[in-house]
């Protein structure tokens, strides 16, 4: 494609994009659906200009003004991803004038808030948690994340997988917490690897790998997977119980249930019972009260700790839909509870940094439910031979009672794990 031809499809992919009535990676999807005929060098250009203005939104608006043309062709021309020849022979003389000396402007003579590019409702319960670490959070939210894959254990061996994508010419690292995942280098492409196709992996990052461990389901055991979404976890907790016994993947969204059909049939677990409910009171959640062994809460969140992956989020939300996700998780962890028997596991999780969301919660269901005896999760993780699991924790008198991961210090997305024993 011609630089200028590739550049106006960026500024509208931009254009599209900023409207947020949709999630990124949507709009995203459907303009490449739409535009069949672009190339794989094409769509990644695409993809990672938008987004670059989406991480980088606050430093690309305050430079914007100086330029000309349409907004959203600066903000394509700040963000576009490629070789800075290849943009400047799309560019009028006055439009190279302009990006070069935005390029000139140091960080250090930026204001703080063009540096971190968060909104304002965010930076506080950051800076509050993290202290030093904001801004090297911050550089990790800016960068992108990398790729880990988990290791289907019911079918292949880690080492075999990674052998056998060392063939293809993938380098693939085992990771350092999870015992089933592996780091790739660089984003090749996979789903038509013969080792995919054949269901022994799945694209997740170690993060959510983790909190499926956290459960910690055993063979012929009742599991619950209540919020299932596409079954990320799902999977992993069906293979850590070997294809046996009985695991419901429950969610509201018979959407996401229906995307999971294709990854259950490629991992070849036949114990796995997706069922679409209603509310999180549905009669199929008060049928089966006091019957199950394990629950995993994977709630729905602000996504805070996806930041990397999702960039958009944290424009699309702010401490208003923190309350009212608050109120929504408190719901759906009080009547998931119900579920679990005396002497099982009740695993609460998400994916946001916001401690609305996650120590608050956690904390509150402990008070109101004296049934459930928190857990450690660093003896947990321990127990499960997770190396340093400590370092994955804090909070308690020995800094171990939640599972907090972060970005830029575990090279995952932002995590949060509390896990209870019913009495
Ligand atoms: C964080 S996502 C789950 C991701 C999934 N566990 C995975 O690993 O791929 C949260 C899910 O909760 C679902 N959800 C929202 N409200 C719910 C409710 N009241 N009961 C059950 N699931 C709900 C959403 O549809 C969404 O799929």
């Amino acid at each position: 494609m011609h630089p200028k031809a590739l550049l106006d499809a960026c500024s509208e992919l931009v254009r599209l994009t900023l409207k947020f009535d949709h999630p990124a990676d949507a709009i995203v999807s459907r303009f490449f659906r739409d535009h069949r005929g672009l190339g794989p060098r094409e769509r990644a250009t695409l993809a990672e200009t938008v987004y670059t203005v989406l991480r980088k939104k606050n430093l690309f608006d305050h430079f914007a003004p100086s330029g000309s043309g349409p907004k959203e062709r600066r903000l394509a021309i700040l963000g576009f991803y490629g070789p800075g020849d290849f943009l400047r022979s799309a560019l009028s003389d006055q439009e190279i004038n302009w990006l070069d000396q935005c390029e000139k402007i140091q960080p250090q003579d930026l204001m703080d808030r063009h540096r971190h590019n968060l909104p304002e409702w965010l930076v506080q319960p950051l800076k509050d948690q993290l202290g030093d670490g904001f801004w090297p959070l911050v550089e990790s939210f800016n960068k992108g994340a990398g790729l880990d894959l988990r290791v289907n254990t019911f079918k292949a061996k880690r080492t075999d997988v990674q052998k056998a994508l060392a063939e293809s010419g993938i380098k693939a690292l085992p990771t350092p917490y999870s015992p089933w995942g592996l780091r790739i280098s660089g984003k090749p492409a996979l789903n038509k690897h013969p080792a995919f196709v054949a269901g022994d992996f799945e694209v997740q990052d170690e993060g959510s790998q983790l909190l499926a461990m956290l459960l910690d389901a055993k063979r012929g055991e009742m599991v619950v997977d209540f919020c299932a979404g596409a079954g990320g976890k799902t999977l992993a907790i069906g293979a850590a119980m070997r294809s046996t016994g009985r695991l419901y993947a429950f969610d509201t969204s018979a959407g996401r249930l229906d995307a999971f059909k294709s990854r259950l049939a490629r991992s070849g677990l036949s114990n796995v019972h997706p069922a679409a409910i209603a509310h999180e009171r549905d009669d199929r959640v008060k049928r089966l009260s006091g019957k199950i062994d394990r629950v995993l809460v994977d709630a729905p969140c602000t996504g805070m700790g996806t930041l990397r992956r999702n960039p958009d989020l944290k424009w699309r939300q702010d401490m208003k839909a923190v309350e009212e996700m608050a109120v929504k998780q408190t719901a759906i962890l009080q009547s998931a509870a119900r579920l679990v028997k005396s002497g099982g596991r009740l695993v609460y999780a998400t994916c946001s940094v916001l401690p609305q969301e996650n120590e608050a919660i956690a904390q509150a269901f402990s008070e109101a439910n004296k049934d459930f005896e928190p857990l450690d999760v660093g003896e947990v993780l321990t127990q499960l031979k997770v190396e340093q699991a400590a370092t994955l924790c804090s909070g308690g008198d020995n800094g171990q009672c939640y599972l907090r991961l972060w970005p830029h210090q575990h090279q995952t997305d932002g995590f949060f794990a509390a896990v209870w024993q019913r009495k």
